[in-house]
């Protein structure tokens, strides 16, 4: 047994677990496929994907162990599987390959918050916990928190349709936060706030890391990854190239991309691969199914 296997094993109660997980999309395309096999087509037909249907792979084989109190940041050019990776965890998609497993039900900031646009803020703040299980006792200890960590004030009283997208995005982070998930995903939305915010949120974070829960976030905002996370995942073109500590993570990636932009994709490609070849990967063994757990389907 290797020693990442022998980690695996001995990491005591984790929060999420991504054993072997893959993801792969079916989309229609409109391209046409000029080629038509001639010889024993019937047969051939049975194993070629149907002309005008193309599989992405959004995600490759990959495994991950997310332990109580960490922070993780997820980062990656665009379409490298960030997204993915957090509805895969926050159960909105099945994996198609592998398993994730869960200690409790992840909330994923801004889409288990259901919030009416016509309605105002504090209307919401009631709706989105009652929402996430919270009684109204519940809820009324909490108000005035969750309305602090918004910094809305005066406007928690408008409708939330009048909010700025990063208005809204407070809110929903603050109701999304109150109910003290364990397992809290946050996809760009803290983006979206001013530094007054960030600071807000920061400090939110790092209450819940403190009551043992853990939090993913990704970003492309390598500044906000820095400031609030303590490690790093950066996935590209839905590979897991590296983890590790924020600074050594962010700095790779950035030699990485600043080589694209200059065109040097020969040195850009050599760096990813060296990086990746000495990545240590968690295999994930004994995995106990856990609260929730989502299998590859089949
Ligand atoms: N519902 C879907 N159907 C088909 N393909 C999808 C779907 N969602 C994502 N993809 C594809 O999967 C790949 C990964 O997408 P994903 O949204 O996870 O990337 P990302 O790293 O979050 O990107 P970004 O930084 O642009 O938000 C992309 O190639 C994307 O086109």
């Amino acid at each position: 047994m290797s020693a990442a296997d022998e980690l695996a094993r001995l990491t005591a109660d984790p929060c999420v677990v991504a054993d072997n997980v893959a993801m792969k999309y079916q989309v229609i395309s409109t391209e046409e496929q000029t080629e038509v096999p001639r010889f024993g087509w019937k047969i051939l037909q049975r194993f070629t994907p149907r002309p005008n249907t193309v599989t992405v792979h959004a995600l490759n084989r990959l495994s991950l162990v997310v332990r109580r109190g960490e922070s993780v940041g997820i980062i990656g050019r665009n379409g490298s599987g960030k997204s993915t990776l957090m509805k895969l965890v926050s159960g909105q998609v099945r994996p198609t390959g592998g398993a994730i497993h869960a200690s409790s039900t992840p909330i994923m900031l801004g889409v288990n918050a259901a919030l009416v646009p016509e309605l105002s803020g504090d209307q919401n703040v009631v709706l989105g916990c009652l929402a996430m299980g919270l009684s109204r006792d519940e809820i009324d200890a909490r108000f005035d928190e969750i309305v602090e960590v918004s910094g809305l004030e005066k406007s928690i009283h408008l409708p939330m349709k009048s909010y700025s997208s990063g208005m809204g995005s407070r809110l929903r982070f603050a109701i999304a936060a109150c109910g003290n998930p364990e397992i809290l995903l946050v996809d760009e939305a803290l983006n979206t706030g001013d530094a007054q915010f960030a600071a807000r949120s920061k400090r939110r974070m790092d209450e819940l890391r403190e009551k043992a829960g853990c939090v993913l976030l990704v970003s492309h905002s390598l500044d906000t990854i820095k400031d609030m996370t303590g490690r790093v995942v950066w996935l590209d073109k839905g590979d897991l190239i590296m983890d590790g500590n924020p600074k050594d993570v962010t700095k790779k990636y950035m030699e990485f991309t600043n080589h694209l932009a200059r065109g040097n994709n020969i040195s850009a490609h050599g760096l990813r691969a060296d990086v990746m070849a000495s990545l240590e990967v968690a295999n994930v063994v004994n995995q106990r199914g856990g609260d929730r757990s989502f299998t590859a389907a089949g």
